[in-house]
């Protein structure tokens, strides 16, 4: 089966179309005004409505308020909440009770195997884990640092989890990610960017095309 692939951090309807026509499967739209892929409401609206039917829009927050939350779900509806900062359980469970119809995802920083024991706080509130990298200390945000961490901490892990993996991901090293750690969806920002905030469609469908040839590899087995 081929590896699912989300590129996030999209803030334009030309650097999306880019996305969606080389076969992205899940979008995100960052909602964190301290990220340069911050983008607003009815930006973020524009762009959903662009994707809806053609990939899972996926909207990325960090540590939100409820009323955030609200604001994001009523105006920008996408299909899936992103939780990238230290949400708890209760609040995925909160949300979850006010906005039933939406995937929750969440990330999980990763810089050595004990940090796999959150999978177990999460895995059965959540209809994705994604493993990112964690982010340098005293950094401003937890994510988009294209920063890579150690892949061989997922090895074991089952892949009938069908995990993510994040962090650091470029067209040039994501096909030996997806051979080692066996990820059934594999997440870029960075990787995928001329500078910080800005997409380059090249390296869009050249990420795109590297993923695809792991499947073909299978195919061929
Ligand atoms: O991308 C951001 O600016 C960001 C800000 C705050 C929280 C998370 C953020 N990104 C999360 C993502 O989903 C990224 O795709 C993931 O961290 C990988 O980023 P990169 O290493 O840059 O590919």
């Amino acid at each position: 089966m081929s590896t699912e692939v989300k590129i996030c951090g999209l803030s334009t309807i030309e650097t999306l179309d880019a996305a969606l026509d080389a076969g992205a499967d899940h979008v995100g739209f960052v909602f964190f005004d301290k990220s340069p892929r911050n983008i607003g409401l009815e930006q973020g609206a524009a762009l959903v409505r662009h994707a809806r039917g053609s990939a899972t829009t996926v909207a990325l927050v960090v540590d939100p308020s409820s009323e955030r939350l609200d604001e994001i779900m009523s105006v920008v509806k996408p299909d899936a909440i992103q939780f990238h900062g230290s949400e708890s359980p209760a609040v995925l469970n909160f949300f979850h009770a006010r906005w039933g119809e939406a995937e929750i995802w969440k990330a999980i920083p990763v810089s050595s195997t004990e940090d796999l024991g959150a999978l177990a706080v999460y895995l059965s509130i959540t209809n994705r884990i994604l493993f990112d990298a964690r982010p340098p200390k005293g950094a401003e945000r937890p994510g988009g640092h294209g920063q890579v961490f150690d892949w061989s901490i997922l090895r074991d892990l089952d892949p009938e989890l069908g995990f993510m993996l994040s962090g650091g991901l470029t067209p040039d090293n994501v096909a030996d990610a997806i051979r080692l750690t066996h990820a059934s969806a594999v997440d870029v920002s960075s990787g995928v960017e001329s500078a910080p905030g800005i997409k380059d469609i090249g390296k869009i469908r050249a990420f795109i095309q590297a993923v695809r040839t792991v499947a073909r590899e299978k195919v061929k087995l």
